[in-house]
């Protein structure tokens, strides 16, 4: 018998962990930080701690890229010790979240490093993430004739087409909020001279958003000044973080009027009387949802905590067995249904 069974969001900034047992969600940054790129100094939370302000023998590494397992062994270590933090992870089920536009080598390698992990793993399951995102929202999967999902997550932004429980159409965009944060630290760079850290760019993206009324506002924060070579602090205004995060948005705008012209008319009707279902974290972003539905004319919800509701959807999709069929084993020889 299994010992439990976890749900696994294994997003680019963050990592979801749903613990059957304790009917608990986890989550914590997908991040390691390493000693003189042999050793493992610390993992998670702790390591993000450690971005941008560790000495120079101490590496932060992000072990996924672009939605994508990037350092399988970092990931791997990262994985194993967030589970040895629970009791008895070994022999249990896993059901792992995965983005549906990406290749088949890059799908296999997150059932690889959950089946050949430390957790031995009794049996690994694969939901497209898209459709755990709808079932985390609540929605009638098995019934919405046209639901559009756009995930905006921390390195990628996945537009997701549904129809009866079943995927029309996906596409993963190589643009979420690392990509805004490096627009935010470029812009400053080049307008005033002053280099921040990527957080900084977070936080000054986070704290204006990209949309509302507000023209004058501005944010002081600490930086190198690049004429001079010293650290400074410097006002950053209101204008210049929304410029820099034009045009990826513009791009992810792109994407999602490219998606609903592809869309087939029937589909399509259901989207335009549903409108399209905002979720992961980007989603918090103030203003975006007002810009998307400005730039697209189709309404838009945003999920409660947004960063979770892939998640929450593999806790249902565990918990109920009404949405069994939605996952699938990619030793199953039918696994491609999709394509
Ligand atoms: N309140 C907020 N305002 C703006 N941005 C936010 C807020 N909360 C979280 N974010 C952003 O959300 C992103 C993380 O979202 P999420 O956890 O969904 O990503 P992920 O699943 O790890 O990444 P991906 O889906 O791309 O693999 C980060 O870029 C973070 O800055």
């Amino acid at each position: 018998m299994a010992r439990n069974v976890y749900g696994l969001d294994l997003g680019t900034y963050e990592i979801k962990i749903y613990d059957k047992k304790t009917d608990e969600i986890r989550r914590e940054k997908d991040v390691i930080a390493m000693k003189d790129k042999r050793y493992i100094f610390s993992a998670g939370d702790e390591a993000y701690e450690m971005y941008e302000k560790a000495p120079d023998n101490i590496q932060v590494v992000f072990p996924m890229k672009n939605g994508v397992i990037a350092h399988f062994d970092d990931m791997q270590y990262l994985l194993e010790s967030l589970l040895k933090k629970e009791h008895q992870f070994a022999r249990s089920e896993y059901l792992v979240a995965v983005p549906t536009d990406v290749t088949e080598v890059e799908k296999r390698a997150f059932y690889d490093l959950v089946f050949h992990s430390a957790a031995k793993a009794k049996s690994v399951k694969i939901v497209e993430r898209g459709i755990a995102d709808a079932v985390g929202f609540g929605a009638d999967i098995w019934k919405e004739k046209g639901m559009m999902i756009a995930n905006f997550g921390g390195g990628t932004t996945e537009i997701s087409v549904l129809s009866n429980g079943g995927m029309v159409l996906n596409r993963l965009i190589k643009i979420g909020g690392e990509h805004f944060d490096l627009a935010v630290l470029n812009q400053v760079r080049h307008h005033r001279d002053f280099l921040i850290g990527r957080l900084t760019a977070e936080r000054l993206r986070r704290e204006f958003g990209v949309f509302d009324q507000a023209t004058d506002a501005s944010l002081t924060v600490s930086g190198r000044d690049l004429v001079h070579g010293v650290p400074q602090e410097k006002s950053i205004s209101i204008g210049l973080v929304r410029a820099a995060m034009k045009e990826p948005l513009e791009e992810c705008v792109e994407a999602i009027r490219s998606m609903f012209d592809r869309t087939p008319p029937d589909v399509r009707r259901g989207i335009e009387d549903n409108g399209i279902y905002l979720t992961g974290g980007l989603a918090n972003l103030r203003g975006l949802s007002t810009y998307l539905k400005e730039s697209t004319g189709l309404a838009v919800t945003v999920a409660s905590n947004p960063e979770l509701c892939a998640v929450r959807g593999l806790k249902k999709i565990i918990l109920n067995k009404e949405f069994k069929k939605l996952m699938y084993s990619m030793l199953d020889e039918d696994y491609r249904w999709l394509r």
